[in-house]
């Protein structure tokens, strides 16, 4: 059904209401209305904006970022071991949610991090098992023959799916500062993987991007999930209706509760829809606990004193946030690139515009050159001594952490001394960002984007007041163990390094941000200033076991509810290595086959 009027929606019965149109919440919904017997609601709090080149066209990443029609641009509170300062939150509104104002990059964590899951108490989740629901969604293109000619494209077709909605195919890129990158991270010792999709991504390689390869525009969770079953007449969404809470009855036993339907505003009115078989809440890692926590779902001693009369008591609502943390290191090139510095001249773009209407030229362009290594790859002198330190700071603040924690800083641990698993990240951006050098036209730039994967400080999100409007107060508790910080300075070290070899070494002319020569205290105090969130949150509605302080089981159902489940981000218990559309979209897949109780895998 395209999408409905508030008359369609209010006070109706429908078999399934999800909550939130990302990836997660689009895909559960599209896939329960592949029944035609049930009917499913979809109330997403944003706009269409379909068909609106602001977000399907590529190449012009930020585009939409702090508008308020695309962008929640949430604040965040200030961070006491960032110098007390608060980049805030972008996230997506509308239908398509993050996934309409993403940068496009596909992948998917390594094995042992989906394991960990199943380690945690979740049975059924394993790599295997992720492995078949990700193929579900897509729809992998190799390179185009104009690329593969300039570049060595290499994949293996059993790790990807062929028939699924989610186009996933190799942008257009800038190819000389890909291979640059592949050629210094061979002399560097790193490995180059043929196929990153198979759950091994220690290595070099070039990623695949959510991009429609007839087009070259962004596929999103719109794009995939709901225009092509926008006439499914069981399917009905709603959007701008911004969703309040989720109503069970007043009067409650010790039995677990049953949602009855949904309170939502839309055009200024509180509004109720009723549910008949099962509640998806999917409106991501910040709005999820919130929502939750409005219904009455989560610690008792917060709700109280914001009036908010308890329904389910669950001390895991809203902690356990993981988030990556980013840092830029910027570059000036000797040589001429075709990078995005290029569209900064409007006659240029405008040109390059004109082509990607013939499916040419530079709009095409997506970020493509990934590394992921071990501590011990980027510190080989220092990383004992590091992981000594963590284990040191695990031990102090144990005392203090519900078991749930205890068990996931002990695996992080396991996992840091295994020289297998992936800890630090590098992005390369083919564009400028420095904050303290003037870009200079005709200059090529490149700038690593540094990540740590396995942040062992954990930040909470948690209802302000009872006003469902307030945003809720958000604080990832940023490098609360200091080795979220160090690691960081040794992979900012590492890359540095890197001028040491050829091609990299005749390749860059000077290093613009941080400054060259800058002690390791220097480049701590760079990092605290400058770093910026990679927009990975996850954790704050963490799928374990009740008493580890899980608010979900196995199978996503919230506990002490009979008919709430939550699919997003958000219960995603330990962070992963990876960008996490993909992940999101599983997270869809799979509630789908827990509410029908039938695997399509
Ligand atoms: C700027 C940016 C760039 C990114 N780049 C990449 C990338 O290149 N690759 C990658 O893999 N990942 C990337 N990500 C992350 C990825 O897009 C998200 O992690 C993913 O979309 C999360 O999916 P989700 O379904 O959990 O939640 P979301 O996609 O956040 O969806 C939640 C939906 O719920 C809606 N909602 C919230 N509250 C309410 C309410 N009260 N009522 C109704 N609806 C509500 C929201 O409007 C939204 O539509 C990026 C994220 C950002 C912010």
């Amino acid at each position: 059904m395209p999408l409905v009027t508030i008359s369609e929606v209010a006070d109706k019965a429908f078999d399934y209401i999800v909550i939130g149109a990302g990836p997660a919440g689009l895909a559960a919904a599209a896939r329960l209305s592949e029944d035609h017997t049930v009917s499913v609601a979809l109330l997403e709090a944003g706009e269409p904006n379909l068909s609106d080149p602001n977000i399907l066209l590529s190449a012009q990443f930020g585009k939409t970022f702090n508008d308020p029609k695309y962008d929640w641009a949430f604040p965040i509170v200030p961070q006491k071991n960032a110098l007390n300062l608060a980049p805030g939150w972008n996230r997506g509104k509308g239908l398509g949610g993050t996934s309409a104002m993403n940068l496009m990059a596909y992948s998917r964590p390594p094995k042992d991090d989906i394991d960990a899951f199943g380690k945690l108490g979740n049975e059924g989740w394993n790599w295997d098992d992720y492995l078949k629901y990700s193929k579900l969604s897509e729809c992998f293109h190799p390179a185009a023959p104009e690329h593969a000619a300039l570049y060595p494209h290499t994949y293996k077709i059993e790790h990807h799916g062929t028939s699924g909605p989610l186009f996933v195919s190799t942008p257009h890129h800038v190819h000389t500062i890909d291979l640059l990158f592949k050629e210094t991270c061979e002399a560097k010792g790193l490995r180059i993987i043929e196929d990153p999709y198979g759950g091994d991504i220690s290595g070099m390689w070039l990623s695949s991007a959510t991009m429609d390869p007839k087009t070259w525009t962004q596929s999103s969770a719109a794009t995939t999930f709901y225009e092509p079953n926008a006439r499914r007449q069981n399917f009905s969404v709603l959007c701008e209706a911004y969703v309040s809470r989720i109503l069970f009855p007043d009067t409650i036993n010790n039995e677990d509760i049953t949602a009855t339907g949904v309170e939502f505003i839309h055009g200024g009115k509180t509004h109720t829809v009723n549910v008949r078989k099962e509640v998806v809440l999917s409106a991501g890692t910040i709005k999820s606990p919130h929502i939750l926590e409005l219904s009455g779902i989560g610690q008792p001693e917060l709700l109280n004193s914001l009036g908010i009369p308890v329904k389910v008591e669950l001390a895991g609502v809203g902690e356990n946030m993981q988030e990556h943390s980013l840092a830029n290191f910027t570059l000036e090139m000797n040589d001429d690139h075709d990078t995005f510095d290029k569209l900064r001249d409007e006659k240029f773009a405008e040109e390059q515009l004109k082509l990607h209407d013939k499916g040419k030229g530079m709009y095409r362009t997506g970020i493509t050159s990934f590394a992921y290594f071990s501590l011990q790859t980027a510190a080989p002198d220092a990383a004992k001594s590091i992981i000594d330190a963590v284990a040191a700071d695990v031990e102090k603040k144990r005392a203090n952490a519900p078991s749930g924690l205890k068990a996931q800083w002990d695996m992080q641990l396991e996992a840091l001394r295994n020289e297998v698993v992936p800890d630090l990240e590098l992005v390369v951006v083919p564009s400028y960002t420095s904050a303290s050098s003037p870009y200079e036209t005709g200059k090529s730039y490149l700038t690593m984007e540094l990540v740590a994967q396995h942040p062992f400080s954990r930040g909470q999100i948690h209802a302000k007041s009872a006003n469902p409007l307030d945003h809720p107060i958000i604080d990832p508790n940023v490098f609360d163990f200091d080795f979220d910080l160090d690691s960081m300075v040794h992979l900012m070290q590492y890359v540095r390094s890197f001028k040491e070899v050829e091609p990299w070494k005749s390749a860059v002319s000077r290093e613009l941000d941080p400054l060259p020569n800058q002690t390791h205290e220097q480049l701590r105090e760079y990092i605290k200033k400058t770093h910026v969130p990679c927009w990975h949150a996850m954790g704050t509605c963490s799928m374990m076991p009740r008493n580890h302080q899980g608010v979900v089981d196995a199978k996503l159902k919230v506990y002490g509810t009979t008919n709430l489940r939550i699919a997003d981000l958000s219960i995603v218990p330990l962070n992963i290595a990876a960008h996490p559309q993909a992940t999101a979209y599983v997270i869809g897949e799979k509630v789908a086959d827990f509410i029908t109780g039938k695997s399509r895998v």
